[in-house]
């Protein structure tokens, strides 16, 4: 049985897991690994790792707030928090009403301490960064990792190095890197050269590497997952059918599949009631949507990728082959949307008073064009995951708005150009 199948059942522990119960294991070949006795991100044979549990919970387990309500899935009770999670839920009934589907719900991830759903993940990888005793941080980041990482570094206090793609990272995330203590290497080249590079860095031992192949980064982001299931009931009352989100380097949809499959294995959920994984990517930057579309196990690699929404312009998704059965299983798809139809999104979220930055509007933009092609149906129960915060990138906010009138310093002045 295919480990990353719906039907897997609850895996049993080896002799490798700790005294919690925690072990990592390889997602192809199977092999069983301590979890934090040596630092590791891959297994031997080359393929992915993630964290396994010998008692997986129900939702009767979950209490407190915020990611950490959530320790019974996690490897630690509590980690380096600032806190994070326990972002809204919003209703969007214009939203809603132009779709046309039963329930419209927006995710807004942006509400974070650093403004993006990264802070779920570091808040965990550094409580393992601790756990192992490395002594420098780091990541390649398209922006929100590096200002996640930061802050959670700083929290930490531990050395933190971030590899960003020259010229091509919005202002308020490089601002958030910089004031936050981290060493910033801008790379000649697009995000995939500098992740390239830090896994280098990770493997000679110069750095811990959190990015998302870092499976313990994927453990918190998990959390999205669990927090829109118990929202969505107590506001709609039942679990929603669908989650669209946008895709970059696949964390995310590796993160929520991996969520949804343990509440399976627990009893938690049904089968049926897993939530179709649907992922939006942009037209210059869509090569996990070239492999859905064209039916492919494995995700070819983009060297030219350009878009707009530059926390997604990757062309590499690292996390693909945890991402692409999720797709599969749940019965979901991917699709790209334009920078256009991403730009006229965030205007529409905006006007319903949720401020996001590019690459999550493309979550509406997408399920747009899949309403509109029918894959969306009219009784269907949809979350948008938006991911990051619309200060993130003022100048796409600004690009995207209504421009600043000039008017004369005196009251009779304004009146005037209100008149006009
Ligand atoms: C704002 C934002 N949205 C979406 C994504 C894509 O998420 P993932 O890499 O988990 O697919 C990223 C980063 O990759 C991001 O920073
Ligand atoms: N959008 C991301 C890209 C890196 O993703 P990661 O989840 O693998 O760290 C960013 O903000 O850098």
């Amino acid at each position: 049985m295919d480990s990353l199948s719906l039907d897997a059942p609850a895996p049993e522990a080896p002799a490798v897991a700790n005294d919690n119960g925690v072990w990592l294991a390889c997602i192809e070949c199977g092999d069983a690994y301590a979890p934090f006795d040596e630092v590791r991100y891959t297994c031997d044979c080359g393929c992915l790792l993630e964290a396994r549990y010998a008692d997986l919970p129900t939702f009767e387990d979950f209490e407190g707030r915020g990611v950490w309500r959530y320790s019974a899935a996690l490897p630690f009770d509590v980690g380096v928090t600032l806190p994070e999670g326990d972002t809204p839920l919003h209703r969007v009934p214009d939203l809603e009403d132009e779709l046309g589907v039963e329930a419209l719900r927006v995710k807004h991830e942006g509400m974070n301490p650093t403004g993006a759903f990264k802070d779920r993940g570091m808040t965990v990888g550094v409580r393992v960064a601790q756990e192992l005793g490395v002594g420098r941080l780091a990541c390649a980041s398209t922006g929100n990792t590096s200002a996640a990482l930061s802050a959670y570094g700083a929290r930490a206090n531990m050395e933190t190095l971030v590899l960003l793609p020259a010229g091509k990272v919005a202002a308020g995330k490089v601002a958030q890197a910089s004031l936050h203590g981290a060493r910033i290497l801008e790379v000649d080249g697009n995000f995939d050269t500098c992740l390239d590079i830090v896994q280098d860095l990770a493997e000679s031992g110069d750095a811990y590497l959190l990015n998302s192949l870092n499976p313990f980064r994927l453990e918190g982001q998990k959390t999205i997952g669990l927090e829109i299931l118990e929202r969505f009931v107590d506001d709609y009352g039942a679990f929603p059918d669908r989650i669209v989100l946008p895709v970059g380097n696949a964390g995310n949809t590796a993160a929520l599949y991996k969520c949804f499959r343990e509440l399976v294995q627990s009893g938690a959920l049904a089968k049926d009631d897993v939530p179709t994984l649907t992922g939006v990517q942009a037209e210059g930057a869509a090569p996990m949507v070239e492999a859905v579309q064209e039916g492919n196990d494995e995700v070819r690699r983009w060297d030219d990728v350009e878009t707009r929404a530059t926390a997604i312009r990757i062309g590499n998704p690292v996390n693909a082959p945890k991402a692409l059965p999720g797709i599969r299983e749940t019965g979901g798809t991917a699709v790209a949307v334009s920078d256009d139809e991403i730009t006229r999104a965030q205007r529409d979220l905006a006007g319903e008073g949720v401020g996001v930055e590019p690459a999550s509007a493309a979550s509406l933009a997408g399920a747009r064009k899949l309403r509109d092609e029918g894959v969306i149906e009219a009784g269907e129960r949809v979350a948008l995951l938006t991911t990051g915060h619309l200060l993130k990138d003022p100048d796409a906010a600004a690009a995207a708005g209504a421009e600043p009138e000039s008017v004369p310093g005196t009251t009779e002045g304004v009146r005037e150009h209100l008149a006009d």
